[in-house]
């Protein structure tokens, strides 16, 4: 708590963080009224849905402590658009709630936010507001992305259909195996696959103009963020199906595919490792043909949508590999 009337020379505080460094951000959106309000005050648009999604992070369990910190903000805001865009919805802005250590320096927050308005501004988004706190803990994000869709025509994770073709985008592992990149636990790999799975890690790719082209035609979609063996049960379980996914079709980076090779990884980990954000979806046969031939973002077959219930992975001679753990779970409360 600080109770003076201003900041010292160079010093950021709590006011001028909001009025300095983020009021810039909601790039002259009258709707956020300049970050100088209770509240902003978006125009509802007739025909269109609002689709409302939040993630928060915090260090240590989503990003290391010292990544940079224009690249946590900008992860920050692209696993959130890579909700939106599992959903069908193009981004229409968001809000910040940011939780600051006592100790954060003003380097770090320019830094942070200068990386928050460089991605808002490549997705041509507003900041509409936010909260600005401080935490005797670690540094604690939660960012609230907005997004439309034409009214009623968003996609949902339930809706897939036996005999559905499954797809994904990108590749897939790269995010966990990033991580261990990130801390220096891949040193048999080269260096420029390592700075690669590190950014894939620190920056996802959020898969904003694929969503929109997957209405009416994916029967069902998400993001990736848990884990795709774990992810895909939950489409399955709410769309009340089975899976059945070639592991040998799953689309892998070539540093992913070295790491593998090397044994630096089990195929299992890159399934179930997470921080993926790359959409999976499933649709009708040939429904997604076109889209897939185009080529960007890649998409791959991966499997098939099946009668039943659970995820199964099956290898070239379709034996089901034993996969010992899920995904990423936050916590498992005992009593
Ligand atoms: N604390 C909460 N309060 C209300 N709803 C929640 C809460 N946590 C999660 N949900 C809801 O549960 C559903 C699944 O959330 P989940 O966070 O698992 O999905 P996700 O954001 O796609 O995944 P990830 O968080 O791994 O990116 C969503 O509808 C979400 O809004
Ligand atoms: C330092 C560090 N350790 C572990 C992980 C792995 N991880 C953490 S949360 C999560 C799921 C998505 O988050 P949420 O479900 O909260 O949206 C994953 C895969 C990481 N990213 N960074
Ligand atoms: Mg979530
Ligand atoms: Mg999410
Ligand atoms: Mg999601």
């Amino acid at each position: 708590m600080d109770q003076d009337n201003g900041p010292a020379a160079g010093a950021v505080d709590e006011f001028s963080l909001i009025a300095d460094l983020f009021a810039p951000l909601t790039r002259g959106d009258p709707a956020a009224r300049g970050l100088c309000d209770d509240a902003a005050f978006l125009p509802a648009r007739p025909g269109w849905d609002t689709v409302l999604t939040v993630d928060a992070m915090v260090a240590g369990v989503h990003f290391l402590a010292d990544d940079p910190p224009d690249l946590i903000a900008r992860k920050l805001l692209r696993v959130n658009l890579s909700d939106l865009a599992a959903k069908g919805a193009a981004p229409v802005g968001a809000l910040l709630a940011a939780a600051f250590p006592r100790d954060v320096t003003p380097d770090w927050l320019r830094a942070f936010a200068a990386g928050l308005g460089r991605d808002l501004a490549a997705f041509d988004l507003p900041l509409l507001g936010g909260d600005t706190v401080a935490t005797p803990g670690p540094l604690t994000l939660s960012l609230t992305a907005l997004g439309r869709v034409p009214a009623g025509q968003g996609l949902e994770r339930r809706g897939a259909r036996p005999g559905d073709e499954l797809w994904v985008s990108g590749s897939i592992g790269d995010g966990a195996l990033g991580l261990r990149a990130a801390r220096g636990q891949l040193p048999a790999l080269a260096a420029a696959d390592v700075a690669f799975l590190a950014d894939r890690y620190r920056l996802p790719q959020p898969r904003v103009a694929l969503g929109p082209l997957l209405r009416g035609r994916a029967g069902a979609a998400m993001d990736i963020s848990d884990g795709l063996v774990q992810d895909l049960g939950h489409l399955c379980r709410v769309s009340g199906v089975g899976a059945r996914v070639e592991a040998a079709r799953v689309p892998l980076s070539p540093p992913a595919r070295r790491a593998l090779a090397g044994g630096m990884v089990t195929l299992a980990d890159l399934l179930c490792g997470g921080d993926d954000y790359e959409l999976l979806f499933a649709a009708p046969a040939g429904a997604v043909a076109a889209l897939a031939a185009a080529g960007d973002p890649p998409l791959t077959r991966i499997g098939t949508i099946v009668a039943g219930a659970g995820v199964s992975v099956v290898d070239q001679q379709g034996v089901t590999l034993p996969l010992t753990r899920g995904g990423w779970r936050h916590f498992r409360a005992a009593p």
